[in-house]
C-alpha cells in the first residue's frame, strides 16, 4: 500500500503481518529466522516486481497458437548487503532466477554507527542492469545510502529498487533524499531508534539472528 513517502510502498499483505510478528519474537530460532526473511523476501518482490515491462510473445498451447506476455526490458540484479542481506536472497531468486548476484560488505561502526564497506563483487554489466538492493533492516540509512551511492559510481542508471523487512522513518528519509529515483519497499514502517542506533520494536540485530553469532 502506498504510504506517507511518495516513494516508498508497504507490504501489508495478512501473511506478511503474521510472519513479521514471529520474525520480531525473540524466542524465534535461527532456523525458523532464516526460513521467515526468505519467505518476506519472497512476497516482497511480488510487489518490487509489479511494474515490470511486459512483450508479447507467441506460444504455441497443446490447442493453438496464441499470444501471451513475458517480462521484458532491462536485465536485473539482486545485491544484498552482506551479512544480513544474504538471507534475503534465495526468495527474490525463486521469483527471478536469472538474475545476476552482486555483493556489498558493510558493517556499522559500533560506536559512530557510520557504515564501513569492506567487500564489492558486482556482476560485470552491472551499469546495464537494473537492480533490487535487498537488507533486512533499514535503521539510520547510511549503510543503503552507501550502497546505492556505490552503485551510482558504478554506472547503474536505471532503476535501484530498495527491498528491505524493517524501516525507521529516519533511514527511509535518508534513502530518500540521498537518491530521487529510488523506490523503498518495506514490511513494517517502525516507531524510531533507540540510543545504539537499532530500531525499537525492531528485530535485533538481523545479522546476528540469520547467522547465530550472539
Ligand atoms: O541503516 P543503518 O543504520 O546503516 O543500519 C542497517 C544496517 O545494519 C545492519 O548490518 P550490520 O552492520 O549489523 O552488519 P551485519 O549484517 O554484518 O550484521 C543491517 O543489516 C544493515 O546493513
Ligand atoms: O535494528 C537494527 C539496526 C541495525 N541493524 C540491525 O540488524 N538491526
Ligand atoms: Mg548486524
Amino acid at each position: 500500500m502506498a504510504t506517507e513517502y511518495e516513494r516508498v510502498t508497504l507490504v501489508d499483505h495478512p501473511m506478511v503481518q503474521h510472519k513479521l510478528s514471529i520474525l520480531r519474537d525473540k524466542d524465534t530460532s535461527s532456523k525458523k529466522f532464516r526460513e521467515l526473511i526468505k519467505e518476506l523476501a519472497l512476497f516482497e518482490g511480488y510487489e518490487a516486481t509489479r511494474n515490470l515491462p511486459l512483450a508479447d510473445v507467441e506460444v504455441e498451447t497443446p490447442l493453438c497458437k496464441t499470444v501471451c506476455k513475458k517480462v521484458s526490458g532491462k536485465k536485473l540484479a539482486i545485491v544484498p548487503i552482506l551479512r544480513a542481506g544474504l538471507g534475503m536472497v534465495e526468495g527474490v531468486q525463486e521469483l527471478m532466477p536469472a538474475a545476476r548476484v552482486g555483493h556489498l560488505g558493510m558493517y556499522r561502526n559500533e560506536e559512530t554507527h557510520e557504515p564501513v564497506e569492506y567487500y564489492a563483487k558486482l556482476p560485470e554489466d552491472i551499469a546495464n542492469r537494473d537492480v533490487i538492493v535487498v537488507d533486512p533492516m533499514l535503521a539510520t540509512g547510511g549503510s543503503a545510502t552507501a550502497a546505492i551511492e556505490y552503485l551510482r559510481k558504478r554506472g547503474v542508471g536505471g532503476t535501484i529498487n530498495l527491498m528491505v523487512i524493517v524501516a525507521a522513518p529516519v533511514g527511509i528519509e535518508c534513502v530518500l533524499d540521498a537518491d530521487p529515483d529510488v523506490q523503498i519497499f518495506t514490511c513494517a514502517i517502525d516507531e524510531s531508534l533507540n540510543d545504539d542506533a537499532y530500531i525499537v520494536p525492531g528485530l535485533g540485530d538481523a545479522g546476528d539472528r540469520i547467522f547465530g553469532t550472539k
